[in-house]
């Protein structure tokens, strides 16, 4: 050891620069005034027109509107800013007419944080949320809580003039009816909470990149994780855009963990999630699972979007250099954020869209992908997403060094990323594109004997459409894991508001006249069901889907299948010739064709609910559509 004071060390200055008073040093006086220097006033919390600050007082009392108890008849007082800023000049004091409080309520003020940045939005959470830091790729890692998934059982839609005779309600139908009365009782105990904060968030954003079907939406949170997660997953307005914002559309009270009361009619549990379409909100009592939001809205849009002769679609959608575009469908899982996110191509959208008159656009801004498992490797795009600005829910990370890892699944396997659309390099802004030439359906077959890929013809793409088939392997429990198989009609059974039938009559008539190419692609397993065999190589799934974008695979020589008849390609160009027929694959065929007609029987016994609808102007593609079905 050096220490004899000649090892090298840099010597302390002791004595004071001889230039101290120049340039060197900070124009203030007092530590505050230092600080003030720091921070210049932004345009986003108070645009300035000549000398006046515009649009807050508007938005304000916009909000505490949004924000009033119905039983009253005035808004909570609300404060723009932080409340705990030092210094922090309570800009503008909002609504609340200048009644006198009959309530402790009544006199306090809630601070409203409107449409933070994301910067901003990471202070809070680290600050104020516990569960919240920052990974070593810059992204918010947080928790969702108790939840760490959709609530579809907790899901109720008012049943009034409006929607009686309208929605689809009753056997095998997501909205589980509620009355107004109950719904106004569960709106209260959500403004009554959020009300009760010292802060809330509040986000107006637009939903739908056609701007002639653009909708309005403001949510109100108690999180940073929460508003972070939509400004990411919504269209973000312009500066210009949110001064003339005025109502929303529609609007998500989200009182997050706050839970619902038991002793209200028709809560089953502490968890409800109520849409009314006649008052156009949402309130969310018990439960933080973000996603809730988003397919909150996205059933909004099922509802208002076909009333224009818009299509909704739980779907993906890129397009290629020669603006050829192809749509993705399938559940959760079956890779349409994995499929539709590619390096060869432009990114319309993951998961949400509209097909109207013009063509595809994107309903939302962002994407929200699985990181179960992410690897750089197999999906380089998702994995770059994942820095600044990125929401990573349930993720597990190195306490020290902040590494996610990603194979971990302590806390769930629905770990998820949501990321704004434009961190994906090829995404294309605006989200729209034309109409479609191909048609995917994505399908995880955990069963094993779905091929890789089939081509549909129009009847078809319809049974399968309508089938909404999946099969992934039950949850990660100890013990015998067993495939079992989902039927979700149109590939989101949870998010329609409407009847499947007239969701798919759209289809039909869409993928007519544009000429699109409905196909099957199994994501699932190959070489057996779950257990014996494995789950297809996402490289030769990449491959096939390449092959249906070229046009190639249209004109590859085919074969038919027995029992689902389906057409398979005898070769796709980078891929085993072996894999494309199943039960090569397969070293037990009679095991092979025992799950074949086990699957077959699962279909038709679950098809069996659609048989007394019709598709189409007459019964000719509905008689088609109920023999495009197994046979057996
Ligand atoms: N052959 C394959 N094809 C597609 N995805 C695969 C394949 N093999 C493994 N995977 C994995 O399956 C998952 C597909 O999930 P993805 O996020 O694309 O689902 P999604 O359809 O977008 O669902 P959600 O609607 O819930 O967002 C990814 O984790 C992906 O890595
Ligand atoms: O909504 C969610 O939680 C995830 C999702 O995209 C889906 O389930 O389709
Ligand atoms: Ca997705
Ligand atoms: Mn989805």
């Amino acid at each position: 050891m050096a220490e004899n004071g000649k090892s090298g060390l840099r010597q302390i200055r002791t004595a004071a620069p001889e230039d101290e008073s120049s340039s060197n040093t900070v124009k203030a006086k007092t530590i505050d005034e230092l600080h003030s220097l720091q921070k210049k006033r932004s345009e986003l919390n108070s645009p300035v027109v000549g000398d006046r600050v515009v649009g807050l007082e508007q938005q304000l009392q916009s909000i505490s509107a949004t924000l009033a108890s119905l039983t009253r008849d005035f808004g909570p007082k609300l404060v723009k800013g932080d409340p705990d800023a030092t210094g922090a000049t309570k800009v503008v004091v909002a609504a609340a007419a200048s009644s006198i409080a009959v309530s402790d309520s009544g006199l306090k003020f809630t601070h409203v944080f409107y449409n933070l940045s994301p910067a901003e939005l990471y202070e809070q959470a680290i600050k104020y949320e516990r569960e919240s830091f920052i990974t070593s790729t810059g992204a918010l890692a947080t928790l969702s809580g108790a939840k760490t998934g959709r609530s579809p059982k907790d899901k109720r839609v008012v049943m009034d003039d409006l929607t009686k005779d309208d929605l689809w309600w009753g056997k095998g139908s997501p909205n589980i009816e509620m009355d107004e009365h109950t719904f106004l009782t569960n709106r209260e105990r959500a403004v009554d909470y959020l009300t009760s904060l010292d802060k809330v968030f509040v986000n107006d954003q637009f939903l739908n990149w056609d701007p002639e079907n653009r909708i309005k939406v403001r949510i109100v949170s108690a999180r940073a994780y929460h508003s972070l997660f939509m400004h990411n997953m919504c269209i973000r307005p312009t500066l210009e855009e949110l001064q003339d914002f005025g109502k929303p559309d529609f609007t998500i009270l989200n009182a997050g963990k706050f839970p619902c009361n038991r002793y209200t009619n028709y809560m089953t549990s502490s968890t409800s999630i109520d849409i009314s379409l006649s008052r156009r909100e949402m309130v969310i009592l018990g439960t933080q699972y973000a996603g809730e939001m988003k397919k909150g809205l996205f059933s909004l849009m099922h509802y208002l979007m076909p009333k224009r002769q818009i299509l909704t679609l739980h779907s993906g959608c890129n397009m290629g250099k020669d603006g050829d575009v192809a749509l993705f469908f399938g559940l959760s899982g079956t890779g349409k954020t994995t499929l539709s996110t590619d390096h060869n191509r432009f990114l319309i959208g993951d998961d949400e869209h509209c097909w109207g008159e013009n063509g595809i656009s994107n309903i939302e801004g962002g994407c929200y992908a699985k990181c179960i498992d992410l690897s750089q490797e197999k999906e380089p795009d998702i994995w770059n997403a994942i820095k600044f600005g990125t929401v990573l829910e349930n993720v597990v990370f190195d306490a020290t060094t902040r590494v996610v890892e990603y194979a971990d699944s302590s806390v769930t396997e629905n770990t998820r990323a949501a990321y704004p659309i434009e961190y994906i390099p090829n995404a294309k802004i605006p989200c729209v594109s034309s109409h479609p030439k191909n048609v995917i359906l994505l399908a995880c077959d955990a069963f094993g004997v779905l091929p890789p890929v089939s081509k549909l013809n129009l009847a078809q793409t319809m049974y399968h459409f309508i089938s909404g088939y999946t099969a992934l392997v039950a949850g990660t429990v100890e013990g015998v894991k067993e495939p079992t198989a989902t039927f979700s009609a149109c590939f989101g059974a949870a998010f329609l508001m409407l009847h499947p039938t007239r969701y798919a009559a759209m289809l039909a008539e869409k993928m007519q006249k544009h000429g699109a190419t409905g196909w099957l692609v199994n994501t699932g397993w190959s070489g057996g069901s779950y257990g014996s065999g494995s789950r297809i190589k996402l490289p030769y799934t990449r491959k096939i889907i390449d092959a249906i974008h070229s046009g190639s695979l249209l004109n590859a020589n085919y074969q038919k299948t027995a029992v689902f008849g389906l057409e398979i390609p005898t070769e796709v160009e980078g891929v085993p010739s072996e894999i494309l027929d199943p039960i090569n694959t397969w070293s037990d065929k009679d095991a092979y064709n025992a799950t074949v007609l086990k699957l077959a029987g699962l279909f038709r016994n679950n098809f069996e609910t659609f048989t007394g609808y019709g598709i189409g102007e007459d019964d000719s593609l509905t008689k088609e559509i109920l023999a495009a079905g197994p046979i057996f």
